[in-house]
């Protein structure tokens, strides 16, 4: 059988485009600022496919390492655990990679790219979407990242403000994947991914009895409403192919 480079080409192209698309049929889950065992218990049974720790010690849902390493205990096999961090110390990061076996890393400070590769774990890193940057240029000086966590802007606060942003801001095609942050609730993230089709969707406040601790019922409800809207886009995906 003769080999067909051009097709071959074309074809590892394509497979490049579809797995970096912003475009996707199944948008993940990753449930926030989780700081017991019976909080990360409740996120994947009701289907999250990720949990995150905060280490951000202004946060009121930051974990020491000790709970933390409890926490992930309870996460069953092939659920990500991810950990948090706003410009944290090397040796910070270090104590805690050596105690918590996380699967991934999350930055919301102003962490450069090559600072987030040197801990060879795959990273996320998120940016607070405004008006006047380009998402695009900002993306491009993270080449390292598995994908990028947009999320809302305000002054002086790094993440968890429970606030959503204007999605229109989001360019129709990135070079990541998109995790979708910010004033996520069961309420607005299906109109969410309608509008966006992000390949995660992070949630935290938005699912919350009080800071730092998770409502079960708003986590279920949360997950449902991600599941039903996957579940109708891959319908109308089926419908379009006849
Ligand atoms: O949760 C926090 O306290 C936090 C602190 C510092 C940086 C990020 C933080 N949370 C993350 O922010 C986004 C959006 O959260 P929300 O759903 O709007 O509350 C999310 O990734 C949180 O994990």
């Amino acid at each position: 059988m003769s080999l067909d480079t051009t097709s071959l080409n074309k074809q590892t192209s394509l497979t490049r485009q579809t797995s970096l698309a912003k475009k996707v049929s199944k948008t993940r889950i990753k449930v926030c600022g989780i700081t017991s065992v019976e909080d990360a218990v409740a996120a994947v049974d009701a289907g999250a496919d990720a949990i995150g720790l905060v280490f951000y010690e202004k946060s009121p849902r930051f974990v020491s390492i000790e709970q933390a390493r409890e926490i992930a205990a309870s996460v069953p096999p092939f659920i990500s655990v991810v950990g948090l961090f706003v410009d944290a110390e090397d040796e910070f990061i270090q104590a805690v990679l050596e105690q918590v076996p996380l699967t991934l890393l999350q930055f919301h400070g102003n962490e450069p790219d090559s600072w987030c590769q040197r801990w060879n774990r795959q990273y996320i890193k998120a940016l607070r979407v405004r008006p006047e940057m380009s998402v695009k240029q900002v993306v491009a000086k993270y080449p390292g990242a598995s994908g990028v966590l947009l999320d809302a802007y305000r002054k002086g606060v790094p993440g968890g403000t429970g606030e959503s942003f204007d999605w229109t801001l989001i360019p129709d095609s990135l070079e990541k994947p998109v995790v979708l942050a910010g004033g996520l609730s069961a309420t607005n993230v299906a109109e969410a991914i309608k509008k966006v089709s992000p390949f995660a969707v992070d949630v935290s406040s938005g699912v919350e009895l009080k800071p730092g601790v998770k409502n079960h019922d708003a986590v279920r409800a949360f997950a449902r409403a991600v599941v039903r809207e996957n579940d109708q886009a891959s319908g109308q995906c089926e419908a379009g192919e006849r």
